[in-house]
């Protein structure tokens, strides 16, 4: 499944490049405003940190929520104290798009991330020319080459990588890559299925100085508070956030 979705995402960005060439993106990226410094927005603190996402639907929970306007819902997760925003990219399985990143970039202050299949520099400039601050690495999906090319071009575009993670080989590979963002993603991506208990188990794998995010399977301030105990400077929440009361719920994960 896994690398389906990779191999889509790969193939969609090469149609858009047929329409807009790698030139293009690359000048539209370098003409950008300095990307926000996404590792000081989630600096470890006194208090958990959110990253709320904006996704439609997913191949594991089919259709979310309808989510017609990104920018009012992205102005909500900033205004109920969200650390960052996370947009789902990718259209076949999670409904988004690039347009839906340039709108919440231009509707709020908080560092955005580019939640997609990302295998390829054309994306990785896409992700800046749209406005991204910070870009998803899934370490399953790539080969340690691609990975330190990926992760190279993100840091010179002065982005951050948040790199994602599932299991301890993978950790490590991130922490072999210099990554100062690391993510433990609850969610298996080639099975869907969910284990909490796997950001506690790898936690201690973490480099010193890199900030521990736990992602997915946050339905309740239980569940962040699980994440907390267990060592977690942020979490990354979907589903809980695109399904219930937004802000709601935000001041109850943030008072764990
Ligand atoms: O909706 P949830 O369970 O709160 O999960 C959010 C986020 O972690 C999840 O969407 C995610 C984590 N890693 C991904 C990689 C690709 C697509 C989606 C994801």
């Amino acid at each position: 499944m896994l690398s389906e979705l990779t191999a889509n995402a790969v193939a969609d960005a090469e149609s858009r490049r047929a329409e807009r060439s790698l030139a293009d993106v690359e000048a539209a990226a370098l003409a950008r405003p300095a990307a926000i410094d996404a590792l000081d927005a989630l600096a470890p603190g006194a208090r958990v940190k959110v990253i709320a996402e904006i996704k439609r639907s997913s191949p594991s929970r089919g259709s979310l929520a309808s989510i017609d306007d990104p920018a009012a819902l992205a102005r909500t997760y900033e205004l109920g104290g969200a650390s960052a925003i996370s947009v789902l990219t990718e259209g076949r399985k999670f409904g988004g798009s690039l347009a839906d990143l340039e709108s919440v970039r231009a509707a709020v202050s908080l560092p955005v991330l580019r939640k997609d299949f990302i295998a390829t520099p054309y994306q990785v400039f896409e992700a800046r020319a749209a406005g991204a601050d910070l870009v998803l690495l899934i370490v399953a999906a790539l080969d340690d080459a691609t990975l330190a090319e990926l992760h190279g071009l993100i840091t010179e575009l002065g982005m951050t990588a948040l790199v994602e993670t599932h299991s301890a080989d993978e950790l490590d590979r991130a922490a072999q890559l210099g990554a100062r963002l690391i993510g433990v993603n609850a969610r298996d991506l080639s099975t869907f299925e969910l284990d909490r208990d796997l950001f506690g188990r790898l936690v201690d794998r973490f480099p010193d100085g890199a900030i521990r995010v736990a992602e997915s399977a946050v339905l309740s301030a239980a569940d962040v508070a699980h994440y907390r105990a267990a060592g977690a400077d942020a979490v990354l929440v979907g589903e809980a956030l695109v399904t219930g009361d937004p802000i709601a719920n935000l001041s109850a994960f943030l008072a764990v």
